[in-house]
């Protein structure tokens, strides 16, 4: 990965979580405390509106509430943030990214249209009309495995060099061999790979940063761990090879056995880490998992991964 970057981000980056109370209702007063442990656990930056901030859950007037408080709180104190206005139709993506910009992120993380799966044109076509509206604000493709169009590594090359204006992705990543295609074809975008995957990503000279799942657990923890990496890459390599055990053996299987959501287990892991005021409650008609299980396993989580909770 040789190429200049089109932007320097990177690092590691905390997902604001919604808290939602009995009745189905965003808990903003948590929200703004949430914002305040983040950016005091000194995160490299703020995201909103991942899946594990449940953008397809919002009203718009939720929304710009949301992306609205962000922005205030991370500008007043020079916080990194960036704002998903991502949203399965096309059209309402644009307002949420005209809105959006005006707040002034870093960048702007947006999906391809999601329904009907997308050419590699429409893609390109989706891209352009994303970045004329985003004013000068650079963007972010998040492109996860349960997206309706899932880019190879060559695809996303080949789509983003017509779209000079996406300046990284959001990516799972894949074997040794995933790795080789991103290092030939992704290299002037900053990529984010999943959270427990961030040190091979950087081991293998692929991965700017995370939009992380590792940070739903510690947020200071995964902000200690990335930064371990500049200096002992072997250790963060050990570290993760527990992380990524964890997650199969107690985190996964709520997935895999019991079909809840990613956004499900993702507020599980902040209900682990117990930092702020989240819990595991998703919006309706999601299911959420008991804040029992959490508290089941936060004794393991601090023995299996000490250094996290250190
Ligand atoms: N895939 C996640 C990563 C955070 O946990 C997201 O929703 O951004």
């Amino acid at each position: 990965m040789t190429a200049k970057k089109r932007h320097a981000i990177a690092g590691n980056w905390a997902t604001l979580l919604l808290p939602i109370g009995v009745g189905d209702e965003i808990e903003f007063a948590k929200l703004s405390e949430e914002i305040d442990i983040l950016i005091a656990a000194g995160v490299d930056g703020i995201y909103s509106n991942g899946t594990a901030g449940e953008f397809h859950s919002q009203t718009e007037a939720e929304f710009d509430r949301i992306q609205s408080m962000l922005a205030e709180r991370c500008t007043e104190v020079g916080m990194n943030f960036v704002i998903g206005a991502c949203q399965p139709d096309a059209r309402i993506t644009l307002e949420r990214l005209r809105r959006a910009a005006l707040l002034k992120p870093l960048a702007i993380q947006v999906i391809l249209p999601d329904w009907w799966p997308v050419t590699d044109q429409e893609a390109i076509d989706f891209l352009k009309g994303a970045v004329d509206v985003a004013n000068g604000v650079p963007l972010i493709l998040y492109n996860p495995p349960h997206a309706k169009r899932v880019l190879a590594p060559e695809e996303l090359g080949r789509i983003c060099a017509a779209a000079p204006g996406v300046i990284g992705a959001k990516v799972a990543d894949g074997d040794k061999q995933w790795y080789a295609e991103a290092r030939q074809h992704l290299s002037e975008l900053s990529l984010f790979v999943p959270g427990h995957h961030l040190a091979t990503g950087i081991a293998e000279g692929v991965a700017a940063g995370s939009f992380s799942n590792v940070c739903c657990l510690s947020p200071r923890g995964a902000q200690m761990w990335t930064a371990s990496m500049q200096e002992d890459i072997h250790a963060a390599l050990g570290l993760e090879c527990r992380i990524c055990k964890f997650m199969e053996t107690h985190i996964v299987p709520y997935r895999q056995r019991l079909g809840y959501s990613n956004a499900a287990l993702d507020k599980l892991l902040c209900a682990i880490g117990n930092w702020g005021p989240v819990g595991t409650r998703l919006r309706w008609p999601y299911r959420s998992i008991e804040m029992s299980e959490a508290e089941r396993l936060r004794d393991v989580a601090r023995i299996e991964l000490s250094e996290l909770f250190g």
